[in-house]
């Protein structure tokens, strides 16, 4: 047997539906450059889930249907109201909320293709409403109800603060939303994957990717970045910072990946947006350093930014607050965790490897009064 640690370079699965080959990503062999430019959120979710853009009057019923779907059961806002609303992270209610969605869903156990299509844009849609609702309740306010006629990206943006978002706002969002939908067999997507080819249902397997993503090497990096970001304060203080954290060998978060080694076509594309917004605003103080480090990181290590590094400025301009990046995170990969359980079950095998055992060898068994 060989073991490759991190399960580095390993071929785990074949799939249909995103694709990273020479630094270039791709949904169903769309560039991500072409869907952040021309797409929008629900259109890229749609093409993930059925492998094609949808016609004009698909893409009508879809969007419908997600907006009839946006709103969340009492209870579950009911049960958050009990949490300790002031130290408990967001992706930990998201978690729980998302299994009790399954715990009230009566369909939660069908496995015919069509339940599981309804359930998932039942999840996707109500989702956002769950990471704006908490955001309020913890605010002391009652949640916001989504709008009917509101896409995705802005009926999140009102539902957290309460007001119409400007199109740029919009705009902005939805691009994040749609940059982050999919991206291969990274690690919560493997999680959903070995969670339902144990026949499990869709939201155990969200469930549990949404455990994968909250950890700092995954999603949880964003949050990161912003912690740091705060930290330094100043662009006056980067260098200072930075040097120190590599000397003390401290990861700077929002940098390197597992896959790409040219960097990341979507922090490309966030740091463009990201340095457009923060220009319309007063304060360009955290682009800045973001810039510096990025020059930095590349200089000392030859490190590159990820999709994390960039979303972190886009999301603070935006006027989110800063634990609720995973939690967007998880809105919009909900689509790419769905897509590849959907692909799991057509064509199911139980995910089972094997490790390589390093332990002790067999040695008898010792009564406890003689050990
Ligand atoms: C959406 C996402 O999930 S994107 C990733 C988000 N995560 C982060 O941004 C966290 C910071 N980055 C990291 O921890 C890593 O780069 C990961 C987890 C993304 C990839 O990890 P791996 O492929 O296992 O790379 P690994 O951690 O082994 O790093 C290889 C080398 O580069 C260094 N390195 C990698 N990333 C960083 C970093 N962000 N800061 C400093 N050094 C780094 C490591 O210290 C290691 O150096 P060494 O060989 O001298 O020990
Ligand atoms: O692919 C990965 O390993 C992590 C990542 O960038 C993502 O999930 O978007």
């Amino acid at each position: 047997m060989t073991t490759t640690k991190g399960l580095e370079g390993v071929v785990a699965t074949t799939s249909a539906i995103s694709s990273i080959n020479n630094d270039v990503l791709t949904y169903r062999g769309y560039s991500i450059q072409d869907l952040a430019e021309h797409s929008n959120f629900e259109e890229s979710v749609y093409l993930l889930w059925n492998g094609e853009l949808p016609t004009e009057d698909q893409l009508g019923i879809f969007r419908k249907k997600l907006a009839e779907n946006a709103v969340v059961p009492s209870e579950i806002f009911e049960v958050i109201k009990a949490y300790p609303l002031h130290t408990v992270h967001p992706m930990a209610v998201l978690r729980t909320a998302v299994s009790a969605l399954g715990v009230l869903d009566p369909d939660a156990d069908l496995m015919d293709v069509m339940s599981n299509k309804e359930k998932a844009i039942r999840l996707q849609a109500k989702i956002a409403t769950i990471v704006a609702g908490f955001a309020r309740i913890r605010q002391g306010a009652e949640p916001v109800a989504p709008k009917k006629d509101l896409g995705l990206a802005a009926n999140f943006l009102y539902m957290l603060k309460g007001r119409i978002p400007t199109d740029v706002e919009t705009k902005a969002f939805d691009t994040a939303l749609v940059l982050h939908a999919d991206h291969e067999l990274n690690a919560s997507t493997f999680t959903a994957r070995v969670c339902v080819a144990t026949l499990s249902d869709i939201y155990s397997g969200v469930t549990s990717a949404i455990s994968a993503l909250k950890g700092p090497l995954h999603g949880g990096a964003n949050e990161q970045v912003m912690n740091m970001l705060e930290e330094i304060k100043s662009p006056e203080d980067v260098d200072y910072y930075i040097e120190n954290a590599l000397a003390s060998r401290k990861k700077i978060m929002g940098f390197g990946h597992r896959v790409y080694k040219n960097g990341d076509p979507r922090a490309r594309i966030l740091k463009k947006m990201a340095g457009e917004l923060t220009k319309m605003g007063e304060d360009t103080r955290y682009y800045e350093m973001s810039l510096r480090i990025e020059e930095l990181l590349k200089e000392r290590k030859g490190l590159l930014p990820n999709t994390d590094f960039y979303s972190a400025t886009l999301y603070h301009t935006l006027g989110i607050e800063k634990d609720l990046f995973t939690p967007v995170f998880a809105i919009s990969r909900t689509s790419g965790w769905v897509a590849h359980i959907l692909e799991q079950y057509s064509d199911n095998r139980l995910i089972r490897p094997r490790a390589e055992y390093n332990g002790p060898g067999l040695r008898p068994y010792l009564p406890v009064a003689e050990r």
